[in-house]
């Protein structure tokens, strides 16, 4: 696997390899299926790819579990971009396969809660049976395993299948987020609508303590995208948080709630700072009154002449 190689969650047919090549650096790298999340995340971590590409959530069912673990323990990783893609699914079978004749099917289980009002009107009786991923489920279904898939259209003719539904959704606009993940390294520069990722972690239990976290964020303007909490395995109760914040960790206001965070978390992890999916700079709401990079220079120059003496 050379090193300018891109892993990501495969087999060939995948939404994950959909979105990955909609990326213009995917064009001039390999591009490498694998089995599992933790398998393309590892292959970074032992330098045997430059980057991996997974998803991370979906406006559906929420943040896509087995990643956010890869990113919160582990050798550390940085996300360097993020892609949208809008999901609908098809049901694959075998070419000839009715409808009436479907007794099992099978899907990435964040595939689940995206078609369940469809499973239960169409196919109330179908047993469920997870797989590795939408386009591994096709596979399975090529081999026999499975009657049928939720996957994307496009995975039929890969895998000699054929769409006997389509455009199969329960909630409209679904659409998953996924993340090219590399080795930490120094983060793009800003682009002006930008997001930066973190994991903190509580000092310990008491009143308010997520609170006086996330306030952090809230006196100095930085507007929250994502809190997802995640166990740490500790324990009942001990729980880490995964955050998405918007803005660069160049900008003043973010820089100052990171260090705000690190002064009162036992832990804090930097996923990354990188450009905002689908949304262009003039669409990024201005700081708030108190809260640019100018008044957080003001202020900092203020202090160090009162320090001085110099007022
Ligand atoms: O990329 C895929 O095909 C996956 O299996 C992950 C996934 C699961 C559900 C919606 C979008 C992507």
């Amino acid at each position: 696997m050379p090193a300018s190689s891109y892993a990501y969650l495969g087999p060939e047919g995948t939404f994950t390899e959909v979105a990955l090549r909609t990326l213009p650096e995917a064009a001039t790298r390999e591009l490498v299926p694998m089995i599992s999340v933790p398998a393309a995340l590892d292959a970074v971590r032992g330098g045997e790819v430059e980057a991996a590409f997974v998803p991370i959530e979906n406006s559906v069912e929420g943040g896509i579990t087995t990643t956010l673990d890869e990113l919160v323990a582990g050798r550390p990783l940085m996300i360097y971009r993020e892609v949208l893609l809008d999901i609908t699914f098809a049901l694959l079978v075998r070419p000839g396969t009715k409808l009436s004749e479907i007794k099992t099917v099978t899907a990435h289980p964040a595939a689940q809660t995206q078609v369940r009002n469809w499973l239960k009107a169409h196919l109330p009786d179908a047993a469920w049976e997870s797989s590795a991923s939408n386009a591994d489920g096709a596979r399975l279904v090529q081999e026999g395993r499975y009657d049928a898939a939720f996957a994307g259209k496009f995975a039929a003719e890969r895998y000699g299948l054929e769409p006997l539904v389509t455009d199969i959704h329960d909630a409209e606009n679904a659409q998953t987020r996924f993340i090219l993940v590399g080795r930490p390294a120094r983060p793009s520069a800003p682009t002006g609508a930008d997001k930066t990722s973190v994991v903190i972690w509580q000092r310990e239990d008491h009143p308010g303590a997520l609170m006086e976290l996330l306030q952090e964020f809230a006196i100095r303007g930085v507007n929250l995208m994502l809190l997802q909490s995640r166990p740490t395995g500790k324990g009942i109760g001990d729980y880490c948080f995964a955050i998405d914040a918007e803005g660069h960790i160049t900008d003043r206001r973010v820089a100052e709630a990171l260090m705000g965070l690190k002064r009162v978390c036992p832990q804090v992890r930097f996923l990354g700072s990188y450009p905002r999916a689908g949304v262009a700079v003039e669409d990024v709401r201005p700081p708030r009154a108190g809260t640019s990079d100018g008044e957080f220079v003001a202020a900092s120059d203020w202090l160090a002449r009162c320090q001085d003496g110099r007022f």
